[in-house]
C-alpha cells in the first residue's frame, strides 16, 4: 500500500491562463493505492457524492492506465470538485506519484506530470498540466508545452470558495478565441511582472501580474458577486485579485499581516450577493508528498 497527499492548486493567477499554476498548503487530496487485477476506486471526503467511481470518468483511472499500474484506488477528497482549485488534478497527482512508487516505474516527477495531466482531459476535455504540475512539483509552475519551470517562492494567499459550482469544462467554452493585440502585450507585461514578483516573493508584483483582460472578465460572468468581492478583496489590503482556475473560487495575494481581514471581506461580500462561501488563508505550498 501506498499513500501520497497531493495539494489543492490555483491555476491561471490571470494572466498566466493554461501556463502558470502554484501548490496551495491546504486543502488537500489523499490517495491510497495497492496492487489489484484491474483498477477499482473508492471516493469519500468533500463532494465525493459528485465523483464518478468508474475508472473511465475519473482521472485517477486515466493515470492508472496510462501507466499500465491497475490497482485498488481510495481517494479522501479534501478539495471540493468544481471548485477552482484543481480538485480533479489533485487526485491525479497523487496517483500517479502513488502508482509509480507502487509499481516502481522509476519515473520522475517532472515526466509524472504528462501522465497525471490524462486524467484533466477526462474532465475537462483539454490535457491542461497547470495544475497537475504544482500539484506534483510544489511552488509556483510554468508549465508550456517545451518544459516546465519551477520556482520555490513565499507568498501568502486567501482562496474564497463560494457555494456555487463552474465546470472547468463550462468554463472552456466562454474563453474567447482570439485577442486583440494591445491585450496581448499588456497579458505578456503582466506575465513578466508575475514571474518577476515568483522569483522575489514580493505580493507586490505578484498582484500586480494578476490582472487580465483576456479571459477572466468572461469567466466572471459565471461567478455571482465577482466584482463586489474582488473590490472587498482589494479594500481589505490585497494586492491582486483574480479568478483561481476556471472559479467560481476567488484567489487574493497579500501580505500575510491582511491575510485574515482579506478572508473575512471576501467571505462578507459573497454573502451580501445571497452566496455562501468558504474560506482559506494559505500560502505557496509543496507538491505530493509520501505518507
Ligand atoms: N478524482 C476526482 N476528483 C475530483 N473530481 C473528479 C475526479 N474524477 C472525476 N472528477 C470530475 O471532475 C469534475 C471536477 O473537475 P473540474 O471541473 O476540473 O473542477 P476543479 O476545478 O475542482 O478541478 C467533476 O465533474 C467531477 O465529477
Ligand atoms: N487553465 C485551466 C485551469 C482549470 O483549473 P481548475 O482548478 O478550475 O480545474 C482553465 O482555466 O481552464
Amino acid at each position: 500500500m501506498v499513500t501520497v497527499r497531493a495539494p489543492a492548486t490555483s491555476a491561471n493567477l490571470g494572466s498566466g491562463f493554461d501556463v502558470f499554476g502554484v501548490a496551495l498548503d491546504r486543502p488537500a487530496d489523499v490517495v491510497r493505492v495497492r496492487r489489484a487485477p484491474e483498477t477499482t476506486i473508492d471516493v469519500t471526503g468533500a463532494g465525493s457524492q459528485f465523483i464518478p467511481e468508474d475508472p473511465a470518468d475519473n482521472t485517477v483511472g486515466a493515470v492508472a492506465e496510462a501507466l499500465d499500474a491497475p490497482a485498488h484506488i481510495e481517494i479522501d477528497k479534501g478539495v471540493r470538485p468544481a471548485s477552482g482549485l484543481g480538485s480533479s488534478a489533485a487526485s491525479a497527482a497523487a496517483a500517479a506519484v502513488a502508482l509509480n512508487e507502487l509499481y516502481d516505474r522509476g519515473l520522475t516527477r517532472k515526466e509524472l506530470v504528462p501522465i497525471a495531466a490524462e486524467g484533466e482531459a477526462v474532465v475537462s476535455g483539454d490535457a491542461h498540466d497547470d495544475n497537475v504540475a504544482p500539484a506534483i512539483l510544489g511552488g509556483f509552475t510554468i508549465a508550456t508545452p517545451s518544459g516546465i519551470a519551477t520556482v520555490d517562492a513565499d507568498i501568502s494567499l486567501v482562496t474564497c470558495l463560494p457555494d456555487i459550482v463552474v465546470s472547468t469544462r463550462d468554463a472552456r467554452e466562454v474563453v474567447p478565441d482570439g485577442a486583440r493585440v494591445a491585450d496581448m502585450v499588456e497579458t505578456v507585461g503582466n506575465a513578466a511582472t508575475l514571474t518577476t514578483g515568483m522569483h522575489r516573493s514580493d505580493p507586490e508584483l505578484v498582484g500586480r501580474g494578476m490582472e487580465d483582460s483576456v479571459v477572466t472578465p468572461a469567466r466572471a460572468e459565471l461567478i455571482d458577486g465577482y466584482s463586489d468581492v474582488r473590490e472587498a478583496a482589494f479594500d481589505a489590503g490585497a494586492t491582486g485579485v483574480t479568478i483561481s482556475g476556471a472559479g467560481p473560487s476567488v484567489i487574493a495575494a497579500c501580505y500575510e499581516t491582511d491575510r485574515r481581514a482579506i478572508a473575512s471581506a471576501m467571505v462578507d461580500a459573497f454573502d451580501e450577493t445571497g452566496v455562501e462561501a468558504r474560506v482559506y488563508q494559505t500560502a505557496i505550498g509543496e507538491g505530493a508528498t509520501f505518507h
